[in-house]
């Protein structure tokens, strides 16, 4: 296997009186790897995309992106290559700018994020409609709409094509599509695998949904007490069903 793009060696996360809520975790993140997450509540879920994403310091290991240790990088610099869909849809887009505006800010990853509103040209709002219409949600007709006055599901479909409007080389999902209805979540789900598939994303994905978790990706994670429990990929992953997962979430 080739090497890793991201490499979690020995991660110790504690808090208060040296709680560990990751206990030396390891692992290995390929390119082009969709990885489902799960894992009871409380399990360390979100802590490690935290770690990843630099929201969290840790106590000790070493956090490699290639060949580097970017465990003392900020989360700032770490936003050059990689992107993350929140559960809120209120979280991951600027409010009272448009959705047009918003697409062309987040065209800035790893650059400097100064935004002229006259680089909207007709061919850019062309290509946002195009871009925006596959979410199937009517997001292609509120191009000129300020982003705090979408629907919940709209402002969700928009946190998404930001994430990935310029490829990160990790996509964190952290239960993007668990605040919707469900008719909008699987909607969301569809488009998700969809671009993540065709543009050979790498990906985590967070959540809840057991039969989600087992249909999408390539790997599947689960994750007990800050430790992980479970890493299966490919075939193994396939021939696993909801029986056998429940047994992990006990261990
Ligand atoms: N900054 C923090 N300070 C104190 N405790 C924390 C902090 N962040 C997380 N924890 C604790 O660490 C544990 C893991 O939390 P985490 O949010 O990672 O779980 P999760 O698996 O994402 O859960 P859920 O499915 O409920 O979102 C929990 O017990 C949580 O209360």
């Amino acid at each position: 296997m080739s090497k890793p793009v991201f490499s979690l060696q020995n991660i110790t996360v504690t808090v208060g009186d040296n709680v560990r809520i990751l206990d030396n975790l390891n692992f290995d993140i390929f390119d082009g790897d969709f990885i489902t997450v799960l894992g009871t509540n409380g399990a360390g879920k979100s802590t490690l995309f935290n770690t990843i994403a630099g929201n969290l310091k840790i106590a000790s290991g070493v956090l490699k992106h290639h060949d580097k240790n970017i465990a003392n990088d900020s989360a700032v610099s770490r936003t050059d290559y990689i992107a993350r869909v929140f559960q809120d849809p209120k979280m991951g887009t600027a409010p009272r700018m448009t959705v047009a505006e918003n697409l062309l800010l987040a065209e800035k990853r790893g650059k400097k994020r100064t935004l002229h509103s006259r680089g909207l040209t007709k061919e850019k709002l062309a290509e946002y409609a195009n871009i925006t219409k596959v979410m199937g949600n009517n997001l292609d007709t509120r191009l000129q709409t300020a982003t705090g006055n979408l629907s919940g599901g709209q402002r969700q479909a928009l946190s998404f094509l930001m994430a990935t409007r310029v490829k990160p080389e990790l996509l964190l999902l952290d239960e993007h599509t668990a605040a919707l209805d469900p008719k909008t979540s699987e909607q969301l789900m569809l488009a998700t695998n969809e671009q993540v598939t065709k543009n050979k994303l790498t990906a985590l994905m967070i959540t809840h949904n057991l039969a989600d978790a087992l249909k999408y990706g390539n790997r599947l994670i689960i994750l007990n007490a800050g430790k992980i429990v479970l890493d299966v990929r490919d075939s193994d992953k396939a021939a696993l069903d909801d029986t056998q997962i429940l047994k992990y979430f006990m261990a």
